[in-house]
């Protein structure tokens, strides 16, 4: 493979491609390979500083456009991105490793729906008027942040960057976005797409680096928010930090979601849910429900039916349509994945069918289904994230409810069942921010996205994101004489 996918330059600051190669060195691997496809270097202390004067800078401009001439640039930048979405799709699944059958649907293309969503409601931003006593009112301004820092995980680059570059530029924000240090590439992309679209200089610019680069960010004075996409540990010290400096945040954290599947369900729609919510993105998914639990009398069939349908399964070359299930994305995820296959077969899981690394250069694993898994197992309890199914046998709803919530994580639940009452008491007793019933890990832009307990703070999508990207500002207009007690 020769350096097809090298980007211009590392970093994306003040409308331009930058470069400063006294940065750690960070080489971009391709996982079907194990081949170095790109280098990017870490920002150094003078360039974050440059990002984040420059962001500063462009917000001011920026938020005196009108909601709908801001909303015209990300709609613009949606049709640029989706005109190019093969071309991005091509280069996500060489930074991840997520076959081109997912790449061309889920990626790009969802963070073109984002764009193009808050840049519809740019122009219907507003406060509101609060008449009160004797003519006196309020009125309310709906206000942006300022600088505003995102930082990403691996598993969604493109789709992690937009979901947070569009309603935090919808509302008037600048952005300082860092992708993941394993998925460096298509972040640049949405940077040049932007301009491209008519945002100015420094509205959005993306540096690259590891949790050094992002702890520099979160802690920089001008800095009014951070918005993190990342694993729980991860959370914890970020949020922290934001803490110190009374910064806003948006925690999108890892999970450990339940799929609740009763007697009645329809059994291929769970069967298919299941397969989608385990194996998906090679497993790589936040709300991947990985724990199935199953009621008694459809366990074996369930179990079966899964099996049976993982043979349909095409492992191998990502770039091939065909396939369906490409590598981790790093010699380290799959480690940690076949780690946790080991720790399911020593605590008296039953493997059903997958698990085994495949040899090659390529950062293979088939997909693991595990049948009698109970709930103190580490399969059971931790993220995996990778592609292993748990499923769990159950007898009555009560008990499946207080298993499901019987967890630190609270991202996704998913129930199915054809008693429609069931679906809607059991979704309601969930303790999870996003619910499905019969469907599951579906992410339109329309619906709020997030987790409770230790998944996360706060929502990314839909009007709910507009709260997390604005402050009110209360203005109290006084229409009488003031009076004073002497
Ligand atoms: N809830 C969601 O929407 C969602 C979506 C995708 C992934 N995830 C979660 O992300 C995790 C996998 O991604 P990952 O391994 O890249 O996560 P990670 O927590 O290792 O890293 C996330 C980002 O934080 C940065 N970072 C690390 N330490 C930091 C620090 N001290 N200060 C500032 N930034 C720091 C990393 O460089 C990276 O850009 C999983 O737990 C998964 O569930 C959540």
């Amino acid at each position: 493979m020769t350096l097809t996918y090298q980007p211009t330059a590392s970093h994306f600051v003040n409308g331009r491609y930058v470069e400063d190669t006294d940065g750690a060195r960070i080489d971009v691997i391709y996982p079907h390979t194990g081949a170095v496809i790109a280098t990017v270097h870490a920002a150094t202390p003078a360039l974050i500083d440059e990002a984040l004067a420059s962001a500063k800078a462009a917000q001011v401009e920026w938020a005196a456009r009108s909601g709908t001439e801001r909303g015209r640039v990300l709609r613009y930048a949606a049709d640029i991105m989706r005109q190019r979405n093969r071309e991005l799709s091509h280069l996500e699944t060489h930074d991840t490793g997520k076959p081109l059958s997912e790449t061309l649907v889920a990626d790009a293309a969802s963070g073109a729906d984002a764009l193009e969503y808050f840049g519809g409601l740019a122009g219907t931003l507003t406060g509101e008027h609060i008449p009160l006593s004797d003519g006196d009112f309020v009125y309310t301004r709906r206000e942006p942040l300022g600088v505003c820092v995102g930082l990403g995980a691996w598993n969604y680059p493109i789709q992690i960057a937009s979901w947070k570059a569009a309603p935090a530029l919808a509302c008037g924000n600048a952005v300082v976005f860092k992708p993941s240090e394993m998925t460096p590439l298509s972040a640049l992309k949405l940077a040049e797409i932007l301009m491209e679209a008519g945002a100015p200089a420094g509205l959005f610019n993306v540096l690259q680096g590891a949790g050094d680069v992002g702890a520099a960010l979160v802690t920089d004075p001008r800095v009014a928010k951070v918005s993190l996409t990342g694993s729980v540990p991860t959370g914890r010290k970020v949020y922290a930090a934001a803490a110190d400096g009374i910064r806003h945040v948006t925690m999108e954290l890892g999970g450990k979601s339940p799929i609740v599947v009763f007697d009645d369900a329809h059994l291929e729609n769970a069967v298919s849910a299941a397969i989608n919510g385990n194996f998906y993105s090679t497993g790589q998914i936040c709300s991947n429900g990985t724990r199935v639990f199953v009621h008694d009398a459809i366990y074996d069939a369930f179990v079966a039916r899964v099996a049976q349908r993982m043979d349909g399964a095409v492992i191998g070359d990502p770039m091939d349509e065909a396939t369906t299930v490409g590598p981790m994305v790093s010699a380290r995820q799959r480690e940690i994945v076949a780690g946790y296959i080991t720790a399911g077969r020593e605590e008296g899981a039953r493997l059903v069918k997958g698990g085994a690394m495949l040899d090659g250069d390529g950062f293979y694993i088939e997909p693991a289904l595990f049948a009698d898994v109970t709930d103190e197992m580490r399969i059971a309890r931790e993220e995996i994230f990778g592609p292993v199914m748990s499923v769990l046998r159950f007898h009555e709803e009560a008990e499946v409810v207080a298993r499901a919530n019987a967890t630190e994580f609270g991202l996704a639940a998913g129930v199915f069942t054809s008693d429609l009452t069931r679906a809607h008491r059991v979704a309601a007793a969930f303790e999870a921010g996003t619910c499905y019933i019969n469907a599951y890990n579906l992410t339109p832009v329309e619906a709020p996205f997030g987790g409770v307990k230790a998944s996360g703070v706060g929502r990314e999508n839909s009007k709910a994101a507009i709260e997390h990207y604005t402050q009110i500002k209360t203005v109290y207009v006084g229409m009488n004489d003031t009076e004073a007690a002497f």
